[in-house]
């Protein structure tokens, strides 16, 4: 048998996924790229965290203005993927293709950089300024509890619009050609918030975007049997489901919390929801500890110490902002996949062989996925460019700024296809479709829908 016709199976390639022996899978095929890594443009990082998996989704969607990778990738070329790790997509078809022609047609005709929007460095040093300033003013102001409760949420929004704004764009590789751009602008989110961008590289980059709305793989849709919420047609229904849109939108206030402590998981367990996380270098482990250092020196010795302030005060304060932040990022993420008329895909539990997806990939990411608010600028800038949420899943790695020239392109070409693109004209009407949702898959046993997985069909 030839080399290149050998079959490996996912655990054989999970073992290659280090610096000096790196293997990926894209579209059924093994390749070995060690030697390529130190070449690759987009840095060696963003080749680290896809080392050992299969990639095919990233590998189409990290290079949409450019055939060149997939020449280069042939060379490396050494067998077959004889099994799955997670679920795949069993349809291909020309609707990516014919979008990633027309966006690239778009680009040339503007003469525009997809990584470079005029306004980005603005924006950047615009989000530092907000942090830094929400923590000095929520702090150093006053000793007013009143005042300070204010300021906590000013704070909190502060915190959340540099996520939106830089961490989001970063870990997407979407400001700049620049990989050492990423890597600290990366580091500075650990800093500046006290949770780790590595191990949301692995939830968001390789699980979210990869298997939206795939139960089981999907780690934003929760993992295990039981979950606080029913929110596909997976899983089974508790009694306390029935009240599921009114408590779980007050939990959603949690998450920041619950994220940074996650983040332990991530490294020391190597796992974060369904996704296996690959060895940090030492440049994470650094991000990540200085990270957690700062969080507790900034957020409790310089005011319990330095500042003296009173302990109760500061937990109400330290609470408000979290909640705040907590809220601020779920509800912005849920609106737009956890809604009506949008599709779930996966099975009841986790089989031995992983779900095959009977979808093309960038198709899922239509029907799972909702836009919102298209022209307000507002919306626009509130949400850090994701109530254009389609068009941010399909090119991942083009900046914000551009989304809202890119939704025209994807609407016709989703026309094309007969596939619907959903949009709510307002943040109002996003977040009560949000809350139907939630009240329906709770309430009504008959609106759990047909799954969605080739296998149960
Ligand atoms: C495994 C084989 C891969 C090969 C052969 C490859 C090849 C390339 C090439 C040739 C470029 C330059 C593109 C240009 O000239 O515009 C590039 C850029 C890039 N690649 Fe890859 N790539 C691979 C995997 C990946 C994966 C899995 C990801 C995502 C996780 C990724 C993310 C990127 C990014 C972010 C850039 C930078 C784009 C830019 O700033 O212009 N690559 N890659």
């Amino acid at each position: 048998m030839s080399v290149k016709g050998k079959q490996y199976s996912y655990t054989e390639i999970s073992k290659h996924n280090t610096e000096n022996d790196c293997w990926v899978a894209v579209d059924g095929k093994v390749y070995d790229i060690t030697k390529w890594i130190g070449s690759h443009p987009g840095g060696k990082e963003i080749l680290l965290l896809s080392a050992g998996r299969d990639v095919t989704n990233l590998f189409e969607s990290y290079h949409p203005m450019t055939d060149k990778p997939v020449e280069i990738i042939k060379k490396y070329e050494i067998g077959y993927l004889s099994s799955y790790e997670l679920p795949r997509y069993v349809q291909k078809s020309k609707f990516y293709a014919t979008l990633k022609e027309k966006v690239r047609a778009h680009f040339k005709a503007t003469d525009q950089d997809p990584q470079m929007a005029v306004g980005i460095f603005a924006r950047l040093a615009l989000v530092y300024i907000l942090i830094g300033l929400g923590y000095y003013l929520s702090h150093f102001l006053t000793r007013n509890l009143f005042f300070n409760m204010i300021l906590a949420v000013v704070y909190g929004m502060c915190q959340s619009l540099f996520a939106l704004h830089m961490m989001h764009d970063t870990c997407h590789a979407a400001i700049s050609h620049s990989p050492t751009v990423w890597k600290w602008l990366g580091a500075s989110f650990d800093f500046f918030t006290g949770a780790s961008l590595y191990a949301w590289n692995h939830q968001h980059v390789i699980g979210h975007h990869l298997y939206t709305n795939i139960r089981n793989a999907d780690p934003d849709l929760g993992a295990g049997e039981i979950d606080f919420r029913i929110v596909t047609p997976f899983q089974p229904r508790s009694w306390y489901h029935k009240y599921q849109h009114i408590y779980a939108p007050i939990l959603y206030g949690l998450y920041t919390m619950k994220y940074r402590l996650q983040d332990n998981e991530t490294f020391f367990k190597r796992v974060n929801g369904s996704i296996r996380v690959t060895n940090p270098s030492t440049f994470d482990w650094a991000a990540y500890i200085i990270g957690k250092i700062s969080f507790l020196f900034f957020r409790f010795f310089v005011p319990l110490v330095i500042l003296k302030w009173n302990v109760l005060d500061l937990i109400v304060c330290f609470l408000i902002t979290e909640l705040y932040f907590g809220y601020y990022l779920t509800i912005n993420f849920q609106v737009s996949h956890v809604a009506e008329d949008l599709k779930f895909y996966g099975t009841s539990t986790r089989p031995d062989e992983p779900a095959q997806i009977n979808e093309d990939w960038a198709i899922l990411q239509v029907k799972t996925t909702q836009d919102y608010g298209h022209g307000s600028l507002i919306c626009n800038f509130f949400s850090g460019g994701l109530n254009h949420q389609v068009v941010h899943h399909l090119f991942p790695s083009i900046d914000q700024e551009f989304y809202h020239q890119l939704v025209p392109i994807v609407k016709s070409v989703c026309q094309e296809f007969g596939v619907t693109y959903h949009h709510k004209k307002t943040f109002y009407e996003a977040i009560m479709s949000h809350i139907n949702y939630l009240y329906k898959m709770g309430n009504d046993p008959d609106y759990v829908r047909k799954p969605l997985n080739s296998k149960q069909e």
